[in-house]
Order: C-alpha cells, then sequence, then structure tokens
C-alpha cells in the first residue's frame, strides 16, 4: 500500500471524518459531497500520513477510514476538541461559530447568553486570519466575555460556497448537540472599526500592512534577458536604502548550491524552481525579501510557487524580463545560444525547449535599447503602486 500526504484541505478534512464533526459522513469521495481525497497515480487505496510523515490513517478504495494516530502537529492542538468531547465539557453552553475576529459589538450581542463555546472554524481557507490567528483572535475574545470558552475546529472551505456554508452548519450543530447554536448576525461588520484593542493587535500581526509582509520577487524570462542585471540592481537599492533583510536567489548561482547536480530536463527545472519557491516562502514567512531570478519557464511552477508564498503570508510579486528572443541571442553574453544552435546544448530555453509566457505578471519589462536603470525604473514604479517597496531609482 503506497503511503500519501494529503493537501492541507484534505488533512483538515480526515481529522473531521475520524472525530465524528461531518456526522454521519465519516468517509471520502461520497457521491455529492465536497469531501474528497484525491490518490495520486490512479492509486485506490492508501496510508495516509501528515507532513512530516506519521501515519494518520488508511484510506480503502471505497473511501472508509481506519483511523491509526491522531494527529499531533500544530498550535493550539489542546483546543481541537471531538464533538463529544465538546458536549461532555461545555454541556449547557451556546454555541457560537466564529470565522473571522470578533468587533465590539459581536461581544455586546454575546453578553446574556450565558454560558458561550466559541466554535473556531479554523480550517485550511476558512478565514482571512491564518488559523492560528483566528485561534489566538478568538481566545482574546473569550477573555474579554465572563464565562467563555474555545474550541478549535478545523473546517476547510472547499471551494464551494453554498456546500460550505450547509456543511459549516452541520458541523457546529454536531458540536452543540442538544445545545443551543448562536449564529452572528453580522459577523465581521464591525471590522477594522470596531475591534477591541487586544485582537486588533492580533490581526494587525497577522496581516501586516504591504511594506512589512514578506515579499518574493521573482524575475522570469529567458537567458539573457536581464534578469539578473535587474535583480541585482534591485537588491544594491534595497541595501542601500535599508529597512528590509534581503537574499538573492539567483538561477545560475541556485544551481551550484542547492540545486547542484540537476540537468535543464522538464522535470529537473521543475525541481528546481519548487527549491527555489521553497526557500523563498520561508524567506517570506519571517517579513523579508527574496529576489528570485531563474528562468523558471513553466507557468504551472510559477503558480505553484506563488501558492507557496501565500501560504506562508508572503506577497508574490512576478516581474516578466521579456527581452525578445532575438535580444538575448544577439548579446549572447556567455555564448550560450550559439552552442545552442549548433546543437552543442540540447534542451535550450527559447531554442530547443519551451518558455511559457507570464499571462498576467505584476509587470512586464523588455529592456532591449534601454538602460539598466531606465528598465529597474518600471519595477519600482509597480512596486511602489502595490505597495511593498518603495525605492527611489539611481535616474532621477
Ligand atoms: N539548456 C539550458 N537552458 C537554459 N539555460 C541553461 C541551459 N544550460 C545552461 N543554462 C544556464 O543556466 C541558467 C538557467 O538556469 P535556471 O536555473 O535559471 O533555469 S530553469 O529556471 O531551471 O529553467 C542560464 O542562466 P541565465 O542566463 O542567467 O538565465 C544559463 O546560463
Ligand atoms: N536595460 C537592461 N537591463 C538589463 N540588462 C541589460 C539591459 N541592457 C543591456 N543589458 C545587458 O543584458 C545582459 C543581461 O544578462 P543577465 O542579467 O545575466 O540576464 P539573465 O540573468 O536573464 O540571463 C547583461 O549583459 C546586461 O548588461
Amino acid at each position: 500500500m503506497i503511503q500519501h500526504c494529503p493537501t492541507p484541505t484534505e488533512l483538515d478534512d480526515l481529522e473531521l471524518l475520524v472525530s465524528g464533526a461531518y456526522a454521519p459522513l465519516t468517509r471520502f469521495n461520497e457521491p455529492g459531497s465536497v469531501v474528497t481525497l484525491d490518490l495520486p497515480d490512479g492509486a485506490t487505496e492508501a496510508e495516509l500520513v501528515d507532513p512530516e510523515g506519521l501515519p494518520l490513517a488508511r484510506v480503502a478504495a471505497d473511501g472508509s477510514l481506519e483511523p491509526l494516530t491522531h494527529a499531533q502537529y500544530g498550535p493550539f492542538r489542546r483546543l481541537h476538541l471531538t464533538p463529544a468531547q465538546a458536549r461532555e465539557q461545555h454541556a449547557g453552553a451556546t454555541f457560537v461559530p466564529v470565522v473571522d475576529a470578533l468587533s465590539e459589538a459581536d461581544l455586546e450581542e454575546l453578553r446574556g447568553l450565558g454560558r458561550v463555546v466559541f466554535v473556531a472554524l479554523m480550517g485550511t481557507g476558512t478565514s482571512s486570519l491564518s488559523p492560528v490567528a483566528l485561534v489566538r483572535a478568538t481566545l482574546a475574545a473569550a477573555d474579554l466575555l465572563d464565562k467563555a470558552a474555545v474550541v478549535a475546529v478545523p473546517l476547510p472551505a472547499h471551494g464551494d460556497a453554498e456546500a460550505d456554508h450547509a456543511l459549516g452548519a452541520q458541523v457546529v450543530r454536531t458540536y452543540a448537540g442538544d445545545d443551543p447554536v448562536h449564529a452572528l448576525t453580522d459577523p465581521s461588520a464591525g471590522r477594522a472599526q470596531d475591534l477591541p484593542a487586544a485582537i486588533a493587535a492580533i490581526v494587525d500581526e497577522d496581516q501586516p500592512a504591504p511594506e512589512e509582509q514578506g515579499l518574493v520577487l521573482f524575475f522570469t524570462g529567458l537567458s539573457g534577458s536581464g534578469k539578473s542585471t535587474l535583480a541585482r540592481a534591485l537588491m544594491d537599492l534595497l541595501l542601500e536604502q535599508g529597512g528590509r533583510t534581503v537574499t538573492s536567489l539567483d538561477g545560475d548561482v541556485v544551481r551550484r548550491h542547492l540545486s547542484a547536480g540537476l540537468t535543464f530536463s522538464k522535470a529537473d527545472r521543475e525541481t528546481n524552481i519548487r527549491r527555489i519557491g521553497w526557500v523563498a516562502a520561508e524567506i517570506a514567512r519571517h517579513g523579508g525579501v527574496a529576489v528570485c531570478s531563474p528562468i523558471a519557464p513553466f507557468a504551472e511552477t510559477r503558480e505553484q510557487v506563488q501558492a507557496m508564498v501565500e501560504a506562508a503570508g508572503g506577497a508574490f510579486f512576478l516581474v516578466h524580463v521579456a527581452t525578445p528572443l532575438e535580444e538575448c541571442e544577439r548579446r549572447d553574453r556567455k555564448g550560450l545560444y550559439a552552442k545552442a544552435r549548433a546543437g552543442e546544448i540540447p534542451e535550450f530555453t527559447g531554442i530547443s525547449s519551451p518558455y511559457e509566457e507570464p499571462v498576467d505578471p505584476a509587470v512586464r519589462v523588455d529592456t532591449t535599447g534601454r538602460t539598466i536603470e531606465d528598465a529597474l525604473d518600471d519595477v519600482l514604479v509597480a512596486l511602489d503602486e502595490a505597495g511593498y517597496l518603495h525605492l527611489r531609482g539611481t535616474d532621477g
């Protein structure tokens, strides 16, 4: 039987299927259900493992589950009660679903309800807050009420608003059992202007202003288009003007270290870009700036990098260095195009290997006939307008 690590959404679903939160649903892939599991390469059964390889459950061909161990990772694990545990610990309370930071108005609405249990629906993609910040903000809200407790339920979003709403309502009912459920009248209506100070501080930390957010500047384009030159010039400005930590992930340099030994086959290029994306996402997670300048010829891999960066709370800023092939080949700074034309370098991007142009980059720069400062200015203006970096160029 194969081992398989499900997606974050599938891991959330697995926990809720096993805990009884989805009752009467107990298995993946029931007809018409949004609770689905994709196994790789046509496999019909598998041992499901967490990201660190701990076996969690076996899934059979009919989607049914045999639990092996409970998930043990992640912050606030102690608040992950099963519905049975929640009903036992909090019998007689009013259950209140929460998907966002609670405002003064929300709290006012709850005063007088007696004992309240917040059911923080903190699964993947449910809230605009990160899962951990949603729980932290809900604990802060509980502190502001007389008698309130928090249960964390990793109910994920499945991309179908109607089905997700129905599933959420059903899950909260299951947690409440015979006790009342109170849905807030206008959840998050008071957002921004009406958050208690302790909750506002948690939201601000989770959602930093664009100029404080981790940033991945990703230059893509043909060999010789000007990626490294522009990336280096931009990093110099950042270092000169200060205030941020900066890491370079240049294509050639990465291939000498992180990706040493990889070829230029499609599979190896994808591996190379995903490695860059993984490192860049970690840098962004810590609020730093990563400047990446690989060719990155495949749209799908670039999108995977974007997803990794955004999942880490960073902003992804794609710069297409759109210098045409003719100009890159005319420059042929490293003599590689001549060798590729002579058949000495196989699978050369633009000659014998594809480059998929980005459809919707944050900025597109053709460097042909322009100075470096002038071309860089296009990037600086776009970054300034997006609010991420406010750098002054050197040409005025
Ligand atoms: N077959 C082939 N195709 C493209 N490029 C080649 C090839 N062989 C070697 N080189 C040199 O490697 C640099 C590109 O590496 P990358 O890691 O950026 O490429 S990729 O993103 O994995 O496609 C690229 O550097 P840049 O010119 O800076 O882009 C080339 O110098
Ligand atoms: N406006 C410009 N912006 C960037 N590079 C330019 C520009 N005009 C000419 N060039 C030259 O083009 C070449 C680009 O090479 P490089 O930055 O290594 O490209 P890449 O990293 O995309 O392979 C350099 O020799 C650079 O001096």
